[in-house]
C-alpha cells in the first residue's frame, strides 16, 4: 500500500519583494564587515594603533563567524554553500572560523513534504504513486540546494534496474531563482573585493565568483549530477576500492535524481567502523590515496568529499579482496584539473614528498601559484627550511608544534612571510577545497595520520610514470628526429604508434629498403642522432626504471641499427 497522500497546492520561489530584500541583506553584511575590516586592519595600523586591531581580531572574527552562520540558516541557498567554503578552508581560516560554520548544513530547515511532492509530480507529469512504490515524507536529509528521500521502486523499474530501495533527491522549490539572487550580490561583493589591492594581488575575485556560479549552476541540474556520477564510476571501474550509487535515469530528471541506496556506515564514524570489524586508521591511507588519484591521474575530482558524502561499505567476504570499499555520494560538485595543471601538480607532489625545497618553488610558478614577482631565491630558502623543520610532521602533530618556532621562522624569513608571494588562480579554488576536506577526514580516522605518509607512496608511484613517460618521450623524440633526417617521416609513423602501445618495434623490409638508400653522411648523421637519444634515456632513467628504460632505448635504437646494416651490405 503506497504511503504517499494526494497532492497539496504549494507555492514556491521567492517572491520579487523577497528576492529585492535577499539581495539587500547579503550586501549591507558584507558591506559593514568589509568596513569593520577596512577600520581594524588598515586604518588603525597605520595611524599606529596595529596593537588595537591584534587584540581584537579573534573576537572580531567570532563574531563575524556568528553572524555569518545566522544569516546563512535565515536565508539558505548559496549563502550556506559559502558558509561550507569558509568551513573548510581549515589551511587559513582560524578556528574561531572554522567551527562556528562547521554544523551549517545541518541546521537548513526542511521544505513541507506536500510542497515536495508537488515539485516531484510536476517533472515527472504523474502522481508520485505511479512514479514510486513507497516514498518516505520525511527527508534524510535537507540541505541547502535540495532534500533526500528514502522511496522504494516499483516492481517494474526493480525489474529493469535491479533496485529496490533508492534515495530521491528533489530540488527545492524556486531554489533557481534564489540562486541567481545570490550570484548577483555574490559578483557584487565580488567587484568591491577586486578594488581592495590586498585581495587583488592573491585573487581575481571576480573569476572565483564566476567559477562558483558555474558549479552552482551545475549543481541545480541534477542530470549533470548523474553523468558526473558515470564518468567518476567509469574513472574507477574495476577498482575494487571504490563505489558510487547506480543512477535510476527512468526516474530522474532536471530537478528530481533517483539513486541506488547505498546507505552504509559513514566515513567519521569510529564506532560503527570498529564494530564492523574496521580498523578507522586503515581507511585513511586508503580514502587519501583515492583522493590523490582523482586530483592527480583522473583530473575529475570529487569536490565535496565532507564526512557526510563517503560511506565505508563493509564487502561480504565471499567477493574476496577488500573486506570493504568508499561509497562515493552527491557528485553536484565535480572539479576538473586540466593536463598542464596536472602535470604542475605533480611535479609539486613530488617535489614536496622529496622535501626539495627548490623543485616545490618551480612547481608552484609553474601551475600559476606564485605571484610573477616573488623572490624566488629567499623563497626555496624558506621551503627547504621548512622541509627540514616541519616536513615529516602529520597536520595533527603541527598544530602540536611551539607557536614560538613558528614566530622564529617568521623572523627569520620575515619578507616572504610578510609578503606571501602566492595567489590564488581560479581552478584552485576547489582542488584547495578538496585537499581540506581529505585531510580533515583522515585526521578525524586517525589523528596521527600523517598525510605525509600517503603523499610518499603515491609520489614515488608518479615519479615512476612520469620517469617513463620521459624515456618514452626521448625515445619517440629520437626516432622523430631520425626519420625526419632519412626522409622517411610516413613510413616510421606505424613504429610511433607501437612506441606509443609499450610494443617493440620491429624493422620491415620497406623501412630496410629506404635505410639502404641513404648516403654515407645521412646515415652517420642518424647514427649521432640515435645515440644522442640514448644518452639522454639513459640519463633520464634512473636506475629503478632500468628495464623499462633498456626496453625503451633498444626500442627506438633497433629499427635504425638494423636498416643501417642492411644499408651498409647494400641491399
Ligand atoms: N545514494 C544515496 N544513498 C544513501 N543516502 C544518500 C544517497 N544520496 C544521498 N543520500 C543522503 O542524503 C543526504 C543528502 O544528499 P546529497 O549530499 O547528495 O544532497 P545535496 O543536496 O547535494 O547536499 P549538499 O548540500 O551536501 O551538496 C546525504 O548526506 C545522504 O545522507
Amino acid at each position: 500500500m503506497p504511503s504517499v497522500r494526494p497532492a497539496y497546492s504549494t507555492s514556491s520561489g521567492a517572491g520579487a519583494g523577497d528576492t529585492k530584500a535577499r539581495y539587500r541583506r547579503i550586501l549591507r553584511f558584507a558591506a559593514w564587515n568589509l568596513a569593520v575590516t577596512w577600520w581594524f586592519e588598515l586604518f588603525l595600523p597605520r595611524v599606529g594603533l596595529a596593537r588595537v586591531a591584534e587584540r581584537t581580531r579573534a573576537k572580531r572574527m567570532q563574531r563575524f563567524a556568528r553572524r555569518f552562520h545566522d544569516l546563512a540558516v535565515e536565508l539558505g541557498g548559496l549563502m550556506i554553500k559559502v558558509g561550507q567554503f569558509l568551513s573548510s578552508r581549515l589551511d587559513v581560516l582560524p578556528p574561531e572560523i572554522t567551527k562556528e560554520l562547521e554544523g551549517l548544513q545541518d541546521e537548513v530547515p526542511a521544505v513541507p513534504f506536500p510542497a515536495i511532492r508537488a515539485l516531484a509530480e510536476a517533472e515527472f507529469g504523474a502522481p508520485l504513486e505511479r512514479v514510486f512504490d513507497w516514498v518516505d515524507e520525511t527527508p534524510i536529509a535537507a540541505a541547502s540546494l535540495g532534500q533526500a528521500h528514502r522511496a522504494r521502486l516499483l516492481p517494474a523499474d526493480i525489474a529493469d534496474t535491479g533496485l529496490q530501495n533508492v534515495v530521491v533527491k528533489v530540488q527545492r522549490p524556486g531554489i533557481e531563482a534564489i540562486v541567481d539572487v545570490d550570484l548577483a550580490a555574490l559578483r557584487k561583493v565580488g567587484g568591491w573585493l577586486s578594488h581592495i589591492r590586498l585581495v587583488s594581488r592573491r585573487a581575481d575575485m571576480p573569476a572565483l565568483v564566476e567559477e562558483f556560479a558555474l558549479t552552482s549552476f551545475e549543481e541545480i541540474d541534477y542530470l549533470h549530477e548523474a553523468a558526473n556520477s558515470v564518468r567518476f564510476a567509469e574513472d574507477f571501474a574495476g577498482d575494487v576500492r571504490v563505489g558510487v550509487p547506480q543512477v535510476v535515469w527512468e526516474r530522474s530528471t532536471r530537478r528530481v535524481l533517483t539513486l541506488e541506496d547505498v546507505t552504509a556506515i559513514k566515513i567519521t564514524d569510529a564506532e560503527g567502523l570498529r564494530a564492523a570489524g574496521i580498523d578507522p586508521a586503515d581507511v585513511a591511507p586508503v580514502f587519501a590515496s583515492v583522493m590523490f588519484e582523482q586530483l592527480f591521474t583522473n583530473g575529475f575530482f570529487h569536490a565535496d568529499p565532507h564526512p557526510g558524502n563517503i560511506f565505508v561499505t563493509p564487502v561480504p567476504a565471499e567477493a574476496g579482496g577488500q573486506p570493504w570499499k568508499l561509497t562515493f555520494i552527491d557528485f553536484g560538485m565535480m572539479g576538473e584539473v586540466t593536463a598542464s595543471t596536472r602535470s604542475g601538480l605533480r611535479k609539486l607532489l613530488i617535489a614536496a614528498a622529496a622535501r626539495d625545497g627548490k623543485g616545490l618553488v618551480a612547481a608552484i610558478r609553474d601551475v600559476g601559484v606564485l605571484v610573477p614577482s616573488a623572490d624566488t631565491v629567499e623563497l626555496e630558502r624558506a621551503m627547504t627550511h621548512l622541509f627540514g623543520r616541519f616536513g615529516g610532521m602529520g597536520f595533527a602533530e603541527l598544530r602540536d608544534v611551539d607557536p614560538r618556532e613558528f614566530r622564529d621562522f617568521g623572523l627569520e624569513f620575515g619578507d616572504v612571510v610578510r609578503s606571501l608571494p602566492f595567489q590564488l588562480p581560479e581552478n584552485f579554488l576547489l582542488i584547495i577545497r578538496t585537499m581540506s576536506l581529505t585531510s580533515g577526514v583522515c585526521s578525524s580516522l586517525n589523528e596521527k595520520f600523517n598525510l605525509w605518509d600517503s603523499v610518499e607512496p603515491f609520489a614515488a608511484q608518479l615519479l615512476k610514470d612520469e620517469r617513463g613517460n620521459i624515456a618514452q618521450d626521448v625515445g619517440r623524440q629520437a626516432l622523430d628526429i631520425a626519420s625526419v633526417t632519412l626522409g622517411l617521416p610516413r613510413r616510421v609513423d606505424f613504429l610511433l604508434t607501437r612506441l606509443d602501445e609499450g610494443s617493440l618495434p620491429v624493422a620491415t623490409p620497406r623501412l630496410e629498403r629506404q635505410v639502404a638508400r641513404l648516403d654515407r653522411s645521412s646515415r652517420r648523421a642518424a647514427s649521432a642522432l640515435v645515440f644522442a637519444g640514448l644518452v639522454i634515456a639513459g640519463a633520464v632513467v634512473r636506475a629503478d626504471d632500468a628495464v623499462l628504460g633498456t626496453v625503451l632505448m633498444i626500442a627506438s635504437v633497433l629499427p635504425l641499427l638494423h636498416g643501417l646494416w642492411v644499408g651498409r651490405r647494400g641491399v
